[in-house]
């Protein structure tokens, strides 16, 4: 009997930073990153490329920085520089698995990761490495969300893939509303429309604009991420 294929041959997987904490209050979890990391390595040996935007909310997020009098671009950086601390974090914890990975920095660091630049990123995904995007979109005022639907685009993936706390798009945030309940499927413009806070409405809108479907589903759900990359129902699909 023929082995069911992947429904997607590339994708751009978003990691929540948050989720990295696990238990913990701030950081990176060690046991949580090497899960998060083995739902990856099924998802890589099934020949699907992957491309991953790391989130930094279990380290630093601008807008905190901001809400305390920082000077908010000042604060933005910090969160960024936080997302390539993630990235290395994941980067080594994949290959430790036995995955290649290779970071690539919206901000220039070089002597700690490479630049991104597309093509190389491009030539990585066709050689079977996961590429980890770091440092966000390289501007302040954004998010790893937004970043996610522009590198999405770049890279050409065919689904974005928002792995993160909940278990999909609600009609309003269930960790704040216990009657909130949860779409199968919904449209950019109903997403945008209900300022539904899962993402921010700069990255519903680029991949609106760009015809990229958004899958949001739990990262803490064992097989979630293959069932998506296979095509089987799970989570929520946000789509044009
Ligand atoms: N309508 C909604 N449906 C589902 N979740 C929502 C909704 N509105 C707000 N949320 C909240 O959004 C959170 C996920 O988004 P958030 O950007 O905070 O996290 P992340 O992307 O997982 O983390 P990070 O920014 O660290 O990468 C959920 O944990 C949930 O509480
Ligand atoms: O393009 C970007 C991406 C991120 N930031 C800053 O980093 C933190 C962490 O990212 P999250 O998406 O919140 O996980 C974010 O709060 C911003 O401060 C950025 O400035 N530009």
């Amino acid at each position: 009997m023929l082995e069911p294929r992947p429904a997607h041959k590339r994708i751009l997987l978003k990691l929540s930073g948050e989720a990295l904490m696990g238990d913990d209050a701030f950081g990176i979890n060690r046991a949580t990153i090497v899960r998060m990391v083995e739902e990856v390595a099924e998802v890589v040996n099934m020949g699907v490329e992957v491309a991953v935007v790391i989130g930094g909310g279990n380290i630093f997020r601008g807008v905190a920085g901001g809400s305390v009098g920082m000077d908010r671009a000042t604060a933005d950086y910090m969160g960024m520089l936080a997302t390539v601390m993630n990235a290395l974090a994941l980067a080594d914890a994949m290959n430790k698995q036995g995955l290649t990975a290779r970071v690539m920095s919206a901000i220039a660091i070089e002597q700690v990761v490479e630049p991104y630049v597309r093509p190389k990123a491009l030539q990585y995904l066709e050689e079977g490495k996961v590429v980890i995007f770091a440092a966000g979109t390289g501007n302040p005022f954004f998010t790893t969300d937004t970043a996610a639907a522009l590198r999405g685009a770049e890279i050409g993936a065919e689904l974005v893939l928002k792995a993160t706390k909940v278990d999909g798009v609600y009609t309003a945030d269930p960790k704040k509303d216990l009657a909130a309940t949860r779409y199968a499927r919904l449209s950019f413009d109903e997403a945008i429309a209900h300022n539904l806070g899962i993402m921010d409405a700069t990255a519903f809108a680029l991949c609106r604009d760009q015809k990229l479907p958004i899958k949001v589903f739990s990262i803490f759900k064992h097989g979630a991420l293959k069932r998506v990359v296979m095509g089987e129902d799970e989570g929520t699909l946000v789509h044009a």
